[in-house]
């Protein structure tokens, strides 16, 4: 039968939170995480605020989470998938962190799609 749409519960909101915390976790450990853990300075990548709007990083991200400022886990996927289209827009594919951008993406998507199949 047709499942029908049951409220979002506190308990998903809870659940959605545990798995963010699990994945960030997992995300800051990965070996390719380095140019990602804190926020790119003006000052070390000239002209990197003129180009990148948005900027976001690991460091921000786990901010966000510990003040509860995400409402769940697209809000948070949103802030993560943010770091690597910034990457995607500023490096070159063939370049050390462009590699790395292309690397934690996919361990991202492989990561959150496990999880959320169990
Ligand atoms: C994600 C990203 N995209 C574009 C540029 C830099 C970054 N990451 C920052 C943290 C970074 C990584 C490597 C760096 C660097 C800064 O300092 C300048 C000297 C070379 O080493």
């Amino acid at each position: 039968p047709v499942f029908v749409k049951r409220a979002k519960t506190a308990r998903d909101n809870n659940r959605d939170l545990g798995l963010c915390r699990v994945l960030l976790a997992e995300l800051e450990r990965h070996q390719d995480a380095w140019p990602f853990l804190t926020p790119v300075s003006q000052k070390s990548v000239p002209g990197y605020r003129k180009v990148i709007k948005k900027p976001m990083d690991f460091s921000t991200i786990r901010e966000k989470l510990v003040n509860s400022q995400y409402q769940n886990l697209e809000t948070f996927i949103i802030d993560v998938n943010l770091v690597y289209d910034n990457c995607e827009k500023f490096n070159e594919d063939n370049s050390e962190i462009g590699r790395a951008g292309h690397n934690m993406r996919k361990f991202f998507e492989k990561r959150w799609t496990e999880l959320l199949k169990q």
